[in-house]
């Protein structure tokens, strides 16, 4: 669907498209347990979340230098305007690649290059937001952090993401708080698979001002008051939910009760190249299978630029929110 969106949960390792993967592999030498690009897809069958998380990590392999960064990163870059999206706030996971020996440099060089070029040559405005593996020590989390700060002038804010339950938000309470005191805006990943409590923690203790998924919300009714009454934006992605098994059924997705309940939910794509699809893709498939209404679409697309972090161009934001009242459903 080409309304105008901003995508506000999307990893650019998640963009691996297997072709890629095999052009990467063979440009580095790296081989790949896999025979084809048919085969590999075969392996996209997920359980839950770390199911997917073991084959999103060992295809990393395959990254290894700034142009292979550059490359995956047009190459989302080009999807996502294809499919209406003019504005998108990238994670990227460091620590995945630098305990693979690569610099951190290497990576945000990397994504840099496509970065800088994307107004340009896409017509998509972007934001780099650094996630941490809230499965690694929370030390390796503060390294990272330290190790970034030559670089912030390209990176507006951190995330938390890699395997919720059994890793509150607690954990990471003091990287918070020193990404907070060098201005970074802060977002993490919490009721995915994780309880409702994991939530709260995070806007409490993290200070967050978005939520990656915040999916499981619906299961605490004070919760979800208070995230309405806070217009605390979630980051839904509902093909990942089907295809990690957190919802049953796209059909039974509660996004329509979310929206009914006056949530400030957006639709996203978390890691298209695994689940099926990008943003555009999302919004064709909720609409099908939940029928949503245009007014009801136009309601996403707008609260993804509000909730975008676009407050150092708000001339920007305005003309992106024109675009969503403006826009025509076929
Ligand atoms: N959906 C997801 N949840 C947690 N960590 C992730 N890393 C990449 N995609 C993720
Ligand atoms: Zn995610």
């Amino acid at each position: 669907m080409s309304l105008p969106k901003a995508e506000l949960h999307l990893h650019i390792e998640g963009t691996l498209e297997p072709e890629l993967a095999f052009e990467l592999a063979a440009r580095n030498g790296v081989t790949l347990p896999y025979g084809d690009t048919d085969e590999l897809r075969e392996a996209y069958r997920f359980e839950d979340l770390q199911s997917f998380l073991n084959l999103y990590y060992e295809l990393m392999a395959v990254l290894r230098t700034e142009r292979d960064f550059a490359d995956l990163t047009n190459a989302y870059l080009a999807r996502a305007a294809a499919q209406g999206v003019r504005h998108a706030e990238i994670f990227f996971d460091p620590q995945a690649h630098t305990k693979r020996g690569l610099e951190l440099g290497t990576v945000v060089e990397g994504l840099w290059r496509a970065l800088e070029r994307s107004e340009a040559e896409h017509g998509v405005s972007t934001r780099l937001i650094m996630c941490f593996l809230r499965d690694d020590p929370a030390e390796s989390a503060m390294e990272t952090l330290r190790a970034a700060e030559p670089y912030l002038d390209r990176i507006v804010g951190i995330g938390l993401d890699s395997a919720e339950v059994g890793h509150p938000p607690v954990k990471f309470r003091e990287v918070y708080e020193a990404a907070a005191a060098l201005g970074l805006r802060r977002v993490a990943h919490a009721g995915e698979e994780g309880p409702p409590a994991y939530i709260t923690e995070a806007l409490d203790v993290l200070g967050v001002e978005r939520v990656d998924h915040g999916l499981r919300c619906v299961e605490d009714a004070d919760l979800v008051e208070r995230l309405v009454r806070e217009r605390v934006p979630l980051t839904l992605c509902p093909l990942s939910n089907v295809r990690l098994r957190t919802v049953d059924t796209l059909a039974g997705h509660p996004l329509p009760a979310m929206l009914d309940a006056g949530l400030m939910c957006t639709v996203n794509s978390d890691d298209p190249a695994y689940f099926g699809g990008y943003a555009g893709d999302n919004f064709d498939a909720v609409r099908e299978a939940l029928g949503l209404t245009d007014e009801r679409l136009r309601e996403l697309a707008r609260n993804s630029f509000l909730a975008s972090f676009l407050e150092d161009d708000e001339e920007l934001r305005a003309r992106y929110l024109a675009e969503v009242e403006g826009y025509e459903f076929t």
